[in-house]
Formats: C-alpha cells, structure tokens, sequence
C-alpha cells in the first residue's frame, strides 16, 4: 500500500514541462553579452537591472566563461534548451523563482572567479556547483519543509527529511534527462554518475537544517586555519557551504537590494502562513504570520546574527576577496537594527 501511494505521489510530481525547441534555437543565436556589460562578476549585483532575456543570456556566459563547454564537449544548442527548461520549471512564487536560482548561480560564479578558491575544484565540481545553483530550488511551491510534513503533502509521503530539497533534485534529473536537455549525455557512465553525485550533494545542502548540522566542522577548519582544502572530505564541506553562503546571499546585497528582496520573502512567508491558518487550521510561527509583520526588522537581525554573519565571516577568513560578502551582511545588519530601533 505504500509503495502504491509513492507510485502515485511520484507520478503526480515529477511532472515536468520542456522548452521547445525553437525557443533554444532562437537564444543559441543571440550574441552573448560580456561578464562586465551585466556586472555578473560583481558580488553587489541587482538582478532587477537584468532582463529575463539577459538572465539567460548570463548563465551562458558564465558557463562558457569557466570553459566548460569544452571539457564536457557540450552541445551548445543543448546547454540552451536545458537553461530554458530550467527556467520554466520554476514557478511564479514571490521569492523561489527564476530570479532567486539565477541570483545563486551569479554568487557561486563570481566565488569560483575568485581564483583561489576556483583553483580548488575540477571542472566537473564547478560546473555541477552550477547546475546545482540553477536547479536547487526547482519546482518550488512557495512553501517549507515543515509545510509538507503539517499538510501531508504528496512531496512529504516521498520524503520525510529535506522533503523539499529532494524534489528540486527529482526536478533537476528529470531535466538532465530530457531529450534535447542531456548536458552530461558526453560523460561516461561513471563520470555520469560522479557529476549527478555533485549535483545531489549541492542540492540537498540547501537544506538550512544540514547547514547547522555541518558548519561547526568548518568553522573550526577556518578559525585554525592551515587547513588543506584538497582532501575529498573538506572539498565536499567547502561545496555545501558554499551552497548556503549561495542561497542567502541576497543578506549581502547593497541595502536596497535586500529590502526589497526581504519582502518577497516576507510574503511568500505569509502566504504559507495564510494557507496554514486557513487550510491546516494551525497558528503559523511568527515570521509567517502577517499579523506580526512589525517584528520582521528584529528577525532579520536575528536572522543575521544567528545563521548568515558566521558564515560569511569564515568565508571571509578563508579569503580576503570574498569580504564584500560580509561586509554587505553586516550593513544589512545595522540597516534592519536601525528599522527595529524604530518600533
Ligand atoms: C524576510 C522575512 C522574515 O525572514 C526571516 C525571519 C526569521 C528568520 S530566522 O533566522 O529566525 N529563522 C531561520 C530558520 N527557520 C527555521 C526559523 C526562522 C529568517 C528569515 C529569513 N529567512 C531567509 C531564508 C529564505 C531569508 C531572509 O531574508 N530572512
Ligand atoms: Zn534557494
């Protein structure tokens, strides 16, 4: 009986829909534009000053930038059409949308441009990190993990833990697997499956509760310092931190870049918490409920604090060049106390 309900959940979720392929073979013949023209190098970049086109447009140039194409003899037709599909599996939610996936792959690009740290990892590592990045939040419904566990959604007969997490990767396989979108269809089959495992590995990691599970281990690395970032072991704890310092990154953006992003976040919260009151009959917790919106500046605070500055400050230590990260989210930080003040 179990194996029939997951039968069925899987059927009805791993729904997934293609580009067409006119639609790769008219992005495949835009010129691109060059890494400065969309400022894709640069930590502080808002992507509203980007257009749809040119968020396409940017994730081929970022890829073909770290050259690899070329290691992977990527068809650049297919590289087309699997960004495509990739943009159209995400839906039109407030804050997990296209934009937030493009925003973490421009971050993870421009950490892995920073040469150091982009000596550190193969090719395949960076172009899964990628991948990971666009596909991490695929598919997303505008709503937590918590949310399919308390709603027994179909996701959460499929997975009891990083519920979530684990679809956008079923999402993000389903795509590679497509006809048209095989980005990996040149690897052997164990370069295949090393380069899925990346991907896997990226993916799961932005789950929020694996962070806390993991970061005490790499702050220790990074406060000694004299670590050897090359073990197999450590490359996969820098990955997956990596990862998170990605997904939150909009904490270090230029001030009016995160409070505007904040309140996306804000009412995507709150329409989880809306449903959670209207559907689930249930108090939501106090960052979904709108009737608490006032509290929102102290949380962020909270939220800087407790999950974000930690991470950006080992990230610093590990390399000055990825300072504008901290530096961003401690200006958030004085900005959000300056707003909590008011109250
Ligand atoms: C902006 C609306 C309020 O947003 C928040 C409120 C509270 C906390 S929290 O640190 O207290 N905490 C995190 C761990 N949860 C399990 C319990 C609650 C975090 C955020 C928040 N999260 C994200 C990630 C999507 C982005 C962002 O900007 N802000
Ligand atoms: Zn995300």
């Amino acid at each position: 009986k179990a194996m029939a309900k997951q039968k069925v959940a899987f059927e009805v979720l791993s729904y997934h829909a293609t580009a067409p392929l006119e639609e790769a073979t008219k992005l495949k013949s835009c010129p691109l534009p060059s890494i400065s023209s969309l400022r894709l190098q640069d930590f502080t970049l808002d992507d509203e000053s980007i257009n749809d086109q040119d968020t396409l447009l940017g994730t081929l140039a970022m890829v073909m930038d770290l050259k690899l194409h070329e290691y992977f003899n990527l068809e650049y037709q297919v590289l087309c059409r699997w960004i495509l599909t990739v943009k159209k599996n995400y839906r039109p939610v407030m804050y997990h949308n296209w934009r937030h996936a493009f925003n973490v792959a421009q971050t993870m690009y421009t950490i892995l441009k920073v040469d150091e740290f982009g000596g550190l990892f193969t090719p395949e590592e960076k172009f899964a990190l990628l991948v990971a990045c666009l596909s991490h939040d695929l598919d997303h419904r505008g709503t937590n993990n918590s949310f399919q566990i308390k709603s027994a959604s179909a996701l959460a007969q499929l997975y009891s833990t990083s519920t979530m997490e684990h679809h956008h990767f079923d999402q993000c396989i389903m795509i590679i697997n497509s006809q048209g979108n095989e980005i990996f269809g040149s690897l052997s089959a164990v370069d295949y499956n090393k380069a899925i495992k990346l991907v896997e590995q990226a993916i799961i990691a932005t789950d929020l509760a694996l962070y806390f599970q993991k970061r005490t281990e790499f702050f220790k690395k990074t406060e000694a310092g004299g670590e050897d970032w090359s073990t197999d072991e450590n490359r996969e704890l820098l990955r997956a931190m990596m990862m998170t310092a990605c997904d939150l990154s909009a904490i270090t953006k230029p001030w009016p870049v995160q409070r505007r992003t904040a309140f996306l976040v804000a009412e995507e919260f709150f329409q989880q918490g809306d449903l959670e009151q209207q559907e689930l009959k249930a108090t939501p917790m106090a960052m979904m409920d709108r009737e608490k919106k006032d509290e929102l500046p102290q949380m962020q605070v909270g939220f800087i604090d407790s999950v974000c500055l930690p991470l950006y400050k080992a990230f610093a230590q590990m390399n000055p060049k990825l300072q504008p990260l901290k530096e961003g989210c401690r200006e958030n930080k004085l900005q959000w106390q300056k707003l909590a003040d008011d109250y």
